[in-house]
């Protein structure tokens, strides 16, 4: 198992993104992890969104607030079945206020800039879940369909993966890969808010089954659309 020996450090690969490894407690995980197992049944279930190529993504997913597909959101789930997905929960909104406070409002740690948005200020009406089968993987791309430059709150549960963070221009380098682990919180919001960002690899096998995910990676983004 990948960084169990040796505590991770809390870094901030650019300005306005912030890695907080270890940041969920495992009752926590336990937590989110029955709630999404709830989720990807209904109202409208997890499916593999399909590329405007035609083909379909290798990560399934099921989003709450609004529902996305590449590359707009919209009140019902038109490619999965038409319903009107679930609510994002307040619990959900509590916890990303908590997630901004953490990475941007604590004093003298890596990250700290109260300026980029106030923790009372954040409400996501979006949540995407996403999960990741061994050998899923998401490419180079920007989180640009939102209105809003709010942040997004990324939550990890589940198998580690290469996180691959970059920057605003281009979706090659320069960037930097993170191994992001099961109850880990990253945030990225400010000048970073756009940037390039993927996942080239999840690492099967390093899941810790006291999560409540004993294999594949669940990955859930909060965030503002600015949608109304
Ligand atoms: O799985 C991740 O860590 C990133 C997911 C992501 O970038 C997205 O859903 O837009
Ligand atoms: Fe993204």
């Amino acid at each position: 198992m990948t960084g169990t020996l040796f505590p991770r450090d809390r870094s901030e690969p650019a300005p306005g993104a912030v890695h907080v490894p270890g940041w969920l407690d495992h009752s926590t995980q336990r937590g989110i992890v029955d709630a999404c197992r709830q989720w990807a049944i209904g109202p409208v279930p997890m499916r593999a969104a399909v590329l405007p190529g035609g083909h379909p993504m290798s990560v399934q997913t099921v989003c709450l607030g609004w529902h996305w597909q590449p590359y707009k959101y919209t009140r019902t789930a038109d490619d999965a079945g038409g319903g009107r997905v679930a609510d994002v929960p307040d619990w959900l909104v509590q916890l990303g206020r908590r997630a901004l406070a953490e990475a941007y409002a604590a004093p003298g740690q890596a990250g700290y800039a109260p300026e980029i948005w106030k923790p009372e200020d954040y409400t996501p009406d979006t949540a995407l879940i996403n999960y990741y089968a061994h050998g899923a993987h998401m490419g180079m791309h920007q989180d640009k369909d939102e209105k809003s430059a709010a942040p997004v709150v990324s939550l990890s549960i589940g198998d580690t993966c290469i996180f691959r963070f970059g920057n605003t221009s281009t979706r090659t380098k320069p960037y930097t890969d993170i191994e992001l682990g099961s109850g880990d919180l990253f945030v990225f919001g400010g000048p970073s808010r756009f940037a390039y960002h993927g996942v080239p690899k999840t690492l099967p096998g390093t899941a810790d089954p006291d999560t409540g995910l004993s294999s594949g990676r669940i990955n859930i983004t909060l965030r503002m659309t600015g949608l109304q």
